[in-house]
């Protein structure tokens, strides 16, 4: 990357004492073999939390190129990215800053910096389809966020392509929904967040969510996390627990989009990120992420027509209504979420 010295992750090791929930670990290798189980194994994942490990995915390349440059973005001065915020109107490309979304139903702000850009803009810069980039992240967008953009979208249309064949659909059909050369709300994402101190007791460190509880508006995640912070709750529980980091391995997760086209088979599961536990939390945290979303122009509605299992649950009682287009739902969720707009959902 142009400018920018490579830089190495220290990695603090996750405390061995905090409770974490585990997560099933998917080889990517055995998935792009066509391994009947571990295609077993994914849907599993997939179905029951939502949430999995993903091994053997090929992009530490890239990943690390990314957390290069977001961290080299987020030394930038507050004022120069405040010239890329991203507004209140429901547009998710360019900077987030801390602040700027509620963490929770009492309006309380969010702790969490973000550097989004957009995949349409990577895919065909050097023109802008969305908007522009500090000239920082538009050198390195061709030498490093290209690269990790379309590893990341192949690595996801194959998981896509696993639970298409498990939806029983007609093959293409989910792919169909998903083609990089439409409009999308598919975006990189870089995210900070501040440091905590060392010495805050882990239940104080647990009682504030830097980045507020939801599900992804999407259809896939493809998550890096070097520092802990990452919570899910589990169906049937109460207590948030960790996802531990473990190098070298994605989190991925599936969102809203895929869990409406399933018909509700497929879990999109409550998460958020809160201080990294103990000695981490003195550290700022940093995270990178892919998300895979519908193309804007696609209705989200369950297939009912083009999946047996999803029939079945429509038949069953699970509401069957069209939800609008995929851009559409992106624009209103990331409304609700603006602080500026808050009075709206009160
Ligand atoms: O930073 C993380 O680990 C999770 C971020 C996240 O959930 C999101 O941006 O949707
Ligand atoms: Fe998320």
């Amino acid at each position: 990357m142009p400018g920018l010295v490579s830089d190495t992750p220290v990695h603090l090791p996750f405390p061995d004492d905090v409770p974490t929930h585990p997560l099933l670990v998917i080889d990517y290798a055995l998935i792009e073999a066509d391994d009947e189980g571990e295609q077993d194994r994914l849907w599993k994942a997939a179905t029951e939390l939502g949430f999995w490990y993903l091994k053997n995915h090929g992009a530490d390349a890239e990943v690390d190129s990314m957390f290069t440059l977001g961290k080299a973005f987020m030394g930038l001065s507050l004022e120069e990215k405040m010239q890329y915020e991203e507004g209140d109107g429901g547009m998710q490309f360019g900077y987030k800053a801390a602040g700027y979304h509620t963490a929770d139903e009492h309006g309380t702000l969010d702790a969490t910096e973000f550097l989004d850009i957009a995949k349409d803009d990577v895919l065909a810069y050097p023109t802008d389809v969305h908007r522009t980039y500090p000239p920082l992240v538009a050198e390195a967008i061709e030498s490093t966020v290209r690269p990790f953009v379309n590893r990341s979208i192949a690595i996801n249309e194959t998981l896509l392509g696993v639970l298409n064949k498990k939806l029983g659909m007609p093959e293409g059909t989910l792919a169909r929904m998903h083609v990089r050369e439409e409009r999308s709300g598919c975006v990189a994402r870089v995210i900070r967040t501040p440091p905590q101190g060392a010495d805050i007791p882990p239940a104080v460190l647990e009682e504030q969510a830097l980045l507020g509880a939801h599900t992804d508006f999407g259809s896939l995640s493809f998550l890096h996390n070097r520092l802990g912070g990452l919570q899910v709750l589990a169906p049937g529980t109460e207590k948030w627990l960790y996802v531990k980091p473990i190098p070298g391995h994605a989190i991925c997760n599936v969102g809203d989009a895929l869990n409406i086209f399933s018909g509700g088979l497929i879990r999109s599961n409550m998460h958020r990120v809160v201080a990294p536990p103990k000695a981490q939390s003195a550290f700022e945290r940093y995270s990178l992420a892919f998300f895979t979303r519908p193309h804007d122009s696609v209705v989200l509605r369950p297939l009912a027509n083009e999946s047996a299992p999803v029939a079945a649950r429509v038949a069953a009682g699970v509401p069957n209504e069209e939800r609008g287009t995929s851009g559409e739902w992106l624009v209103r969720r990331l409304r609700y979420l603006r602080t500026e707009n808050y009075h709206v959902c009160e």
